[in-house]
């Protein structure tokens, strides 16, 4: 199985639960792993027949900015469904984070595959 990732992609948008939340702008954090085939790219060298990784982050970016959710569950979601629906992936592996969102941790948020799996 062939993966393109995106790593540690930082976006500000409005997300939480809380009064002071929604008048203020956090990061989330995005680690996603999309598989795809890259064997015809990797022949023909060519972007038209690869998983352009710069495309998906840059429909997430403008996604995720203008969105207001609650919850980082609905982030996510979202985000896996748009890349599903526009792009040539199959299968996902998403991990939303929201750093510093709780006093004494690193990080907290939530981790979700979807789509099918090959092999599976
Ligand atoms: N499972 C979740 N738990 C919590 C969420 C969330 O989105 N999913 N959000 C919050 C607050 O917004 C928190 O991030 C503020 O510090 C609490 N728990």
């Amino acid at each position: 199985m062939d993966i393109v990732f995106i790593s540690d992609l930082d976006i500000e948008t409005v997300i939480g639960i809380f009064d002071w939340e929604r008048e203020i702008r956090q990061t989330v954090r995005l680690n996603i792993e999309m598989n795809t085939d890259v064997r015809r790219a990797a022949q023909t060298d060519r972007i038209e027949d690869a998983l352009d990784y710069k495309s998906v982050a840059k429909r997430l970016i403008g996604f995720v900015e203008q969105s207001e959710f609650g919850l980082v569950e609905t982030l996510a979601e979202r985000c896996a469904e748009i890349i599903l629906e526009e792009f040539p992936v199959e299968w996902l592996r998403l991990k939303l984070d929201k750093p510093g969102a709780v006093r004494g941790s690193r990080s907290v948020g939530i981790l979700i595959e979807r789509g099918r799996k090959p092999g599976a």
